[in-house]
């Protein structure tokens, strides 16, 4: 929809209508640093009124079948699927991804993530025990919890709401979804075809607008018993605060200060290219990037030359050209964030081997406002130093060397996050002793990033609260019972 100045004008989702909102923020285009859309600033009166369209819709859905919920699901899937050039397009461009991760990666992961919770929610069973010497048997049975809020971040937007929205609606929830106020067009592309999918009014609806308005509004509300959140650990923090007089259930997925462990007998043609993958794929802005690689000393100087050389090709460019590697940042304040932490690192001492400060940068005369940086490698640095301990969330990585398997677990551990490491090595034992001793929700070992739905996602430590998955996300959008029938 075409609005002021001919932009793209977004209205919330609410009750299955598209409603326009009294005020708006702009977004911009991080390619060019121009604004190209307008984002409705909703506040209480929005939530309010999606609030009594969810409640008014979760009778009907909740008690629909399993199955038919799965059939709107996988319609939904298909749906997503037939316009995935365009909302690739979209979400290239509201967000500064390469147009090609949205292509392979983003679209068919958010059709992925109906289609997945479409089938698991067939599968779960509830459990039974017996106590034959009392005569009891007890059993447990499970149901929708009511109106889910979920809140979605800027760096993976539609593959993250949709990783939310798939799962409680399966279960039998309505949902208020509210996407980040810097990329929220695809949810409202995706808003366009839950009425064909036969998604009915009221199941989702979509608020746009800031966390401190709309975001607040819908946490605090206290007919949204559960909360699903994806983003930074201060946000989180505020959303328990808020949450905490209505003891709602919470699910945090947070950030991290994530390792690569690389050891002497590791497959370096295999763990150069993935490093740089796991470093600087979508600019740095996934929760699961490696920012700290822990190199064994033996190698060191060989993996740091294959490293950078690696490194330095890959492509900074405007994210519609398919060749490129890595597009533009989320903001100008994020790049300003992420550009300080090299400024802070060259004061402690540290080396900036390439990237920001040392390569240049080429852009066409349109971009030169996008927010864009190359991928920058830091050596010569401390543990203590704030690049090997804060989440930066950009295309910035740390290399530094280790001596012994004893001493890399410790200091791989030693930050206040404890979501994803990969550790490299060919030995199956050490492996083996290694993850189970890495105080992290996921590792990857001689791989990064291979997902498997099925099992639990989520970190310890301030990565945060529960986990997602088959099992786990149909847990946290259903409340138990525990039944015993004496006979
Ligand atoms: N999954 C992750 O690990 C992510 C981590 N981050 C980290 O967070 C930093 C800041 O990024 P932000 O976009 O500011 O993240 P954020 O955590 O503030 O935003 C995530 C979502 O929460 C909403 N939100 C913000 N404040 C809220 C509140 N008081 N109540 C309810 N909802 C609220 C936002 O509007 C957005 O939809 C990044 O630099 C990065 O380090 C950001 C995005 C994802
Ligand atoms: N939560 C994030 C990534 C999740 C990836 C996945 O589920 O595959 C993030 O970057 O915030």
């Amino acid at each position: 929809m075409a609005g002021r100045g001919g932009l793209l004008m977004l209205e919330n989702f609410i009750g299955g209508k598209f409603l326009p909102c009294s005020s708006y923020l702009d977004s911009y285009d991080p390619s060019t640093g121009e604004v190209y859309c307008h984002v409705p600033d909703s506040g209480e009166e929005e939530v309010e009124a999606a609030v009594e369209a969810a409640r008014a819709a979760f009778p009907g859905w909740s008690s629909r079948s399993p199955q038919e919920r799965s059939q709107v699901l996988q319609r939904l899937a298909d749906l997503l699927e037939q316009s995935l050039e365009e909302l690739a397009q979209a979400e290239s461009r509201d967000q500064g991804k390469t147009i090609t991760l949205a292509r392979t990666m983003d679209i068919p992961r958010a059709v992925q993530n109906f289609r997945f919770f479409a089938s698991s929610t067939l599968h779960q069973t509830s459990e039974c025990t017996q106590m034959d010497h009392l005569g009891c048997l007890h059993y447990t049975v499970r149901a929708p919890v009511g109106i889910a809020a979920l809140i979605s971040p800027w760096n993976l937007p539609l593959y993250l709401l949709t990783w939310k929205i798939a799962p409680a609606i399966a279960a039998g929830n309505t949902v208020i979804a509210k996407p980040s106020e810097l990329t929220s067009v695809t949810a409202w592309m995706m808003c366009g075809l839950l009425e064909k999918a036969g998604v009915p009014p009221g199941v989702v609806n979509v608020v746009f607008g800031t966390g401190p308005r709309v975001g607040e509004a819908l946490v605090s509300h206290p007919d949204v018993p559960l909360i699903s959140f994806t983003g930074s650990q201060p946000t989180a923090e505020r959303i328990t605060q808020l949450s905490a007089p209505h003891c709602k259930k919470l699910s945090l997925e947070l950030g991290g200060k994530n390792p690569a462990i690389v050891f002497e007998d590791a497959n370096l043609d295999e763990c150069i290219p993935t490093t740089v993958r796991s470093s600087f794929a979508n600019q740095g802005e996934i929760c699961l990037c490696t920012s700290r690689i822990f190199v064994q000393r033996s190698i060191y100087s060989e993996f740091l030359k294959r490293f950078l050389e690696a490194t330095r090709k890959w492509k900074v460019g405007i994210p519609s050209d398919p060749s490129a590697d890595m597009g533009a940042l989320i903001s100008k304040a994020h790049l300003e964030k992420v550009r300080s932490y090299i400024k802070k690192a060259r004061l402690e001492g540290a080396q900036i081997l390439c990237g920001e400060g040392v390569d240049k940068l080429n852009l066409p005369p349109r971009n030169q406002a996008g927010y864009f940086m190359l991928p920058t490698v830091i050596t010569d640095v401390k543990d203590e130093s704030c690049c090997m301990k804060e989440e930066i969330f950009g295309p910035v990585t740390c290399v530094v060397p280790f001596d012994s398997e004893e001493e890399v677990i410790q200091r791989a551990n030693g930050v206040k996050y404890g979501l994803a490491a990969t550790v490299w090595s060919g030995n199956v034992g050490r492996v083996h002793r290694v993850a189970k001793r890495l105080q992290s929700g996921l590792v990857w070992t001689n791989c990064w990033l291979i997902r498997e739905l099925n099992l639990p996602f989520g970190g310890m430590k301030s990565s945060g609260v529960g986990r997602e998955g088959a099992r786990d996300s149909y847990e946290f959008f259903t409340e138990v019972k525990t039944i015993t029938v004496k006979h």
